[in-house]
């Protein structure tokens, strides 16, 4: 029998959002248990990290960060440690986002040791991998998230320790999204790739689709087989865009 993935949908603000803009947390978390089948989840800024999880406690959306240092602690200026937004109340970690890979030049090492940070403290890892528009183009698409997931996940990933997250980095901000062939095909060999070197509890393992998801293409695109949720970028900003999302799972 197929393993039950409960969705999540999970906004990434990115590099946004001020003290005000938890008026949109409040909205979300208004709304959150009319959103009866999918998990809800928000990643602010880290400088929101702590008032966010304050004001979403015991409330049904959880709160993550977006990135951590692989230490515990020690001298990395500006870096965060998983433990530190444990300790602010997140419950999950972004992990290998293409924009760290990009501007920060992250390897799948580097990525995988961030998940092994954010189990040690008892985070949820949200792993992203994804193919450039050229590895599209050249038919490398599946080779590229096979060495990804090779690399990024560590060993002992479980159903509720990990998330994958399958961001195109050509889909992400632009407006463009693969068929839903194209996301079926891709979400499918990560299962196999999951559930190859994780068994059971890699078929148990959400993969979330990521890159230009809006409430209009939504439904479409949640309603994939493999497709265990989204990560939402800049519609995640707004709480109606957000929740309109989140609707497909109504
Ligand atoms: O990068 C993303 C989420 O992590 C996706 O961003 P957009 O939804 O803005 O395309």
């Amino acid at each position: 029998m197929a393993a039950e993935r409960r969705p999540l949908v999970a906004g990434n603000w990115k590099m946004n959002g001020l003290k005000a803009s938890i008026g949109e947390l409040d909205a979300v978390i208004a709304a959150a248990s009319g959103v009866g089948r999918c998990d809800l989840m928000v990643c602010p800024p880290a400088t929101l990290v702590a008032a966010f999880a304050a004001r979403a406690a015991g409330t049904p959306v959880a709160i993550g960060g977006q990135d951590c240092h692989a230490e515990m602690s020690g001298a990395f200026t500006g870096d965060i440690a998983a433990e530190m937004l444990a300790d602010a109340g997140a419950t999950a970690v972004i992990v290998g986002h293409s924009e760290r890979r990009t501007y920060h030049e992250e390897s799948d090492a580097e990525v995988r040791a961030k998940a092994l940070a954010a189990w040690r403290a008892g985070l949820t890892a949200i792993v992203c991998i994804g193919e450039t528009k050229d590895e599209r183009v050249a038919g490398k698409t599946l080779e590229v998230l096979g060495v990804q997931l090779a690399g990024s996940l560590p060993d002992g990933s479980t159903a509720t320790n990990l998330v994958v997250a399958y961001e195109p980095v050509w889909a992400i901000g632009t407006g463009l999204t693969p068929t839903a062939a194209d996301v079926a095909e891709a979400h499918g060999f990560i299962r196999d790739r999951l559930m190859a070197r994780f068994g059971a509890e890699g078929e148990g393992v959400r993969v979330l689709y990521g890159g230009s998801v809006k409430p209009s293409n939504a439904a479409e695109l949640m309603a994939v087989a493999n497709v265990d949720g989204a990560l939402v970028g800049g519609a995640s900003l707004k709480a109606t865009d957000f929740l309109g999302i989140a609707g497909a799972y109504r």
